[in-house]
């Protein structure tokens, strides 16, 4: 039996290891708080995460380190992006040296713009063959549910990235292999930006046109940017691009769409913040996604209006105003 750690019990840390134990995996959950890892353990829930979802009886959660990692051939990390550093550092001593390190996480680093493989690479010393990433469109509610979703396993190396495959593959969770593992992660965290953007148009109450002008032009920096890392284009277009980019800005469960829908009802920053209970990645990656944008002369308007409505305190009509004002230009699609 493949043998799994997940480091984080919130929702999609709970998600993912219900879901490894339904493709036969042997889980441990780790969570930082007693009170989580005792619902999982007694009463087979995550209350607090999940409300009225049921885990399966053979998910096992702990707060010991030691425990959790001992002997796992995956070790998949389900902590805020912005996090990952100190806590990986703090693990590290208890990760079996020949383990895979699978990053499930949506983020870019603040002050590094590092993605999260390259955080493992750099806190571990790990060899690209030992790190994956697992993304795509999936709403931990609704996969927590069993409606049949789908999602990426990528690693440079493909027998890797076909073993992950293998271990988290349900008849509910359809999961395919990828080698672009800069594509998917990049994908996967800058959505979270154009969500952010999305959810302000909903909360202005502007309806479906302005919401599809959004996501395809965001798909468009998405992709120009990841080219320029040296992403392949085509995953742009697939279940780590496109088909997250539409899940994260349409769903009501997104925490990123609902964050940007408060502020555009006019709630201030800190009003919203307040009330968001869980990670919304797009805020803290909003500022390096730009960095990066603008270390490889990529031109991301819409990830710059984010950025500066999340850390500038420019107003939302403004930024409006400035996104709708560029210049006339032919449409271009990726590079
Ligand atoms: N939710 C979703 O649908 C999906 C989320 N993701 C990505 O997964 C990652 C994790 O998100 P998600 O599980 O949803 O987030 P949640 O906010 O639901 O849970 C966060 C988890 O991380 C823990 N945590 C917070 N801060 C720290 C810290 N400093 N050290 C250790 N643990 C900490 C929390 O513990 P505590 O409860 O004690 O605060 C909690 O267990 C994100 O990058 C997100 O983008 C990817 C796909 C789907
Ligand atoms: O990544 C996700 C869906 O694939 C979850 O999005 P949120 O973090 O915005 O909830």
């Amino acid at each position: 039996m493949t043998r799994v750690a997940v480091m984080g019990a919130g929702s999609w840390g709970t998600v993912f290891a219900k879901v490894l134990v339904d493709a036969g995996c042997e889980v441990v959950l780790w969570g930082r708080r007693a009170e989580v890892v005792r619902d999982v353990n007694e009463r087979h829930a995550n209350g607090e995460y999940l409300p009225e979802v049921a885990l399966p009886e053979g998910l096992r959660a702990t707060t010991d380190l030691a425990e959790a990692l001992e002997g796992a051939e995956f070790v998949c990390l389900a902590v805020p992006a912005q996090t990952l550093r100190e806590n990986l550092a703090a693990w590290a001593p208890h990760i079996p040296s020949d383990a895979v390190l699978v990053s499930l996480m949506k983020g870019i680093e603040s002050g590094t713009t590092l993605r999260m493989s390259e955080v493992i690479a750099e806190v571990l010393g790990a060899g690209p063959e030992r790190i994956g990433v697992v993304c795509g469109p999936n709403l931990a509610m609704e996969i927590a549910r069993g409606e049949p979703g789908a999602a990426v396993a990528a690693c440079s190396d493909e027998e890797t990235a076909q073993r992950l495959q293998a271990a988290c593959m349900t008849p509910y969770f359809r999961v395919y292999t990828s080698t672009d593992v800069v594509g998917c992660e990049l994908a996967g965290a800058v959505k979270n930006v154009i969500a952010l953007c999305v959810g302000i148009a909903t909360g202005l109450g502007f309806g479906d046109s302005t919401k599809a002008l959004l996501m395809t032009r965001g798909l468009a920096e998405i992709t120009r940017l990841g080219v320029a890392l040296g992403a392949l284009e085509p995953t742009f277009a697939g279940l780590a691009g496109l088909g997250d980019l539409v899940a994260t800005c349409s769903s009501p469960y997104s925490r990123n769409r609902t964050f940007g829908e408060n502020l555009g009802r006019g709630m201030t920053l800190e009003e919203v913040i307040a009330v968001t209970k869980q990670t919304a990645e797009g805020v803290k990656s909003s500022r390096p996604v730009l960095t990066l944008a603008q270390k490889h002369f990529v031109e991301m308007p819409i990830t710059e209006v984010v950025a500066a409505v999340m850390h500038d305190g420019v107003p939302i009509e403004e930024a409006t105003l400035k996104l709708m004002s560029r210049s006339p230009k032919p449409e271009r699609y990726g590079v």
